[in-house]
């Protein structure tokens, strides 16, 4: 799949001001280098465009997204990786301070890098299931960067965000909701979308630059750190993945997400 395809952008059916977003690269949105660059072209794309709103969903019946793909960091090309990061900061930095109305459509699971995608929207409607949503890095042998704990940050407690990431939690739907990492659970996706659009609404009749300046100036904490220090986090990342622990521990997750598929058979 090229990735032009990796990212579909569709206006809403009743309302051609609002963007359907979608991730589609099968089988788990695992966010490679390819799709995060689709994303990055799709939110600079958007931003020059007509839409005021955007609602971020993915094409997957069960998965928003698995997060950054491991095989990204899993014995690297460090340039490749340097661009791997870089184009993750630059997502995250677009997203997060976007002029459009953002929401997140979270049909499916949301860990780690899913999870980012989703907070840095400004509303989230989850679909109800079997599904989990969190930052699972120190599970896997890793550490969230620190702007990926400013963003949990920027929608939890503080006391919460610092237990869910030291423990690894993926929260389940329900508890999603009861912290506030959600804000509305929804019965499929459609409902979802529909509950997205119902917060975009809610700004119908409010001017879009005083709305946008007010929610990036809320947001300008969390983004100054990572403009102030872009080539020392990549560093930082890429020193990591240089660690015999880190590839080890990336080594025995991939397994261990290979024989849970074996085990299902
Ligand atoms: C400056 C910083 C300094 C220091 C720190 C440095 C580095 C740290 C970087 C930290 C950031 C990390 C953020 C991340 O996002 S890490 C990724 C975390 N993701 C996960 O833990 C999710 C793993 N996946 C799952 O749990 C399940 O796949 C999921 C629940 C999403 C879906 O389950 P389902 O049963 O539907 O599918 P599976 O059978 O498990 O998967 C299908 C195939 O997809 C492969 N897969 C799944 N997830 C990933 C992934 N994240 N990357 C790559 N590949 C993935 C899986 O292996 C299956 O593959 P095949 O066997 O079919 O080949």
């Amino acid at each position: 799949m090229s990735s032009q395809n990796l990212v579909t952008v569709t206006p809403d059916k009743d309302n051609d001001e609002i963007a359907i977003v979608t991730m589609q690269r099968p089988p788990v949105n695992s966010l490679n280098l390819e799709l995060l660059q689709a994303l990055s072209k799709t939110l600079d794309e958007l931003s020059t465009s007509d839409f005021r709103a955007m609602v971020l969903t993915s094409a997957s019946p069960t998965v928003f997204s698995a997060g950054l793909d491991i095989m990204e960091m899993y014995k690297p090309d460090l340039k490749r990786a340097e661009q791997f990061w870089s184009t993750l900061q630059d997502v995250w930095l677009k997203l997060f301070e976007s002029n459009l109305i953002t929401a997140a459509a979270i049909n499916g699971h949301a860990p780690a890098g899913g999870c980012l995608l989703a907070m840095s929207c400004e509303y989230r409607a989850m679909v109800s299931g079997k599904y989990s949503i969190g930052l699972n890095e120190t599970a896997l042998g890793i550490v969230a960067p620190r702007w990926f704990m400013d963003c949990m940050l920027n929608t939890i407690s503080q006391r919460e965000a610092e237990i869910a990431l030291t423990t690894g939690k993926l929260f389940s739907v329900e508890e999603a909701l009861k912290v506030g990492l959600i804000d509305e659970t929804a019965k499929d996706k459609e409902d979802a979308i529909n509950k997205c659009l119902g917060f975009i609404e809610k700004f119908e009749s409010i001017p879009p630059l005083p709305r946008s300046m007010t929610k990036q100036k809320f947001r300008a904490n969390g983004v100054q750190w990572l403009k102030a220090n872009k080539q020392a986090d990549i560093d930082e990342f890429v020193h990591f993945l240089k660690f015999p622990q880190v590839q080890q521990s990336l080594e025995m997750y991939i397994h261990m997400l290979k024989s849970k598929q074996n085990k299902s058979e």
